[in-house]
């Protein structure tokens, strides 16, 4: 293989601009044109070798899904062509209703089904309020799946497993809820698979501040990304954002005026649901948040 040859790979972790791709089984080292950092794991690529295991991306393909965060100033990619994504919660530490909300609403709007995955439920004295928090979702339709990464590891491998087979994955989830534990069990060499990732991108001492792709099966990958602590939806617009509420489609349409923003007008039938109590108060309180978050977007 030479200089000037070229491949097809895909991304399967990336570093500031720093990416690594695989092609035909090889790791290669690749950079972007210029200062283009709009490149996410998972997605397929066109390279360009500038050694045996170099590389250089010339053209992103066009992408099924993008799943992404913004902030007022830029979008931050979190992972290309996905089609699920667990959402990862637990017993404990208290998860937050602002992220996971969040989370759905980012899954929705890119078109990627979303599940939630309750991790230790082995802590008993807390299982009870997580799964009455829980409901919330699980009344909009969203599944709940109930694990134990280090209480019931099998059974939760024996649970998770066969969900992943045939599809592109990723878990999210705030720090501590267990999903490097999860990893661990889905990818049974996922250490050694991120030391050498880390090597590859020298990234140093920071091996769990990238986002990486794991093979998992025949098609079939998934994607751990950092814990976050914050989830800007500001590349929203309005229109997109009403529909990403699940919780609110029984009731738009249904509004006196047909471009009801639903925040404080007359006769808003999602409004009313909200007083009804058939849309939980805080889910209506993040959506006027998020149509504000929409209308500060800079760039
Ligand atoms: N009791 C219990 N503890 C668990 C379970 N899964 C993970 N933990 C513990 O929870 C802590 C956090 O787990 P991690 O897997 O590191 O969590 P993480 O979400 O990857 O956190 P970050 O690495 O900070 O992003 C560790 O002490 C785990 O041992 C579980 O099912 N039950
Ligand atoms: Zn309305």
């Amino acid at each position: 293989m030479s200089k000037g040859t070229k491949r097809t790979g895909t991304i399967i972790a990336a570093h500031g601009r720093h990416y690594l791709a695989e092609a035909e089984g090889q790791r290669l080292q690749c950079v972007t044109r210029g200062k283009k950092t709009n490149v996410a794991v998972g997605d397929i690529v066109d390279l360009t070798l500038t050694s045996p295991d170099q590389a250089v991306i010339d053209k992103i393909q066009e992408r099924k899904t993008l799943l992404y965060r913004s902030d007022q100033y830029k979008s931050k990619l979190l992972a290309a062509n996905v089609d699920q994504l667990f959402i990862v919660v637990a017993t404990e530490p208290s998860f937050s209703d602002d992220l996971v909300s969040r989370a759905l609403v980012a899954a929705e709007a890119a078109g990627i089904h979303v599940r939630l995955l309750l991790n230790k439920v082995d802590v008993t004295e807390m299982l009870e309020h997580a799964r009455k928090r829980l409901q919330v979702y699980s009344s909009m339709g969203y599944e709940v799946l109930e694990v134990s990464a280090t209480g019931q590891p099998e059974q939760t491998g024996a649970t998770l497993a066969p969900l992943l087979q045939g599809h592109s994955s990723i878990l999210i989830g705030q720090s501590g809820m267990g999903k490097s534990s999860l990893i661990n069990i889905l990818v049974p060499d996922a250490d050694i698979a991120t030391r050498e990732i880390s090597e590859a991108l020298d990234t140093g001492k920071h091996t769990t501040t990238f986002t990486r792709l794991y093979h998992v099966g025949p098609d079939s990958s998934v994607i751990d990304s950092p814990g976050f602590q914050e989830f800007g939806l500001y590349h929203l617009s309005e229109g997109m954002l009403e529909r990403a509420f699940r919780d609110f489609q029984p009731y738009l349409g249904g509004c006196r005026f047909y471009n009801c923003r639903h925040l404080s007008e007359p006769q808003c039938a999602v409004l009313e649901a909200v007083n009804e109590g058939k849309i939980a108060k805080m889910r209506h309180t993040l959506y006027g948040q998020l149509l504000h978050e929409s209308s500060q977007t800079l760039y």
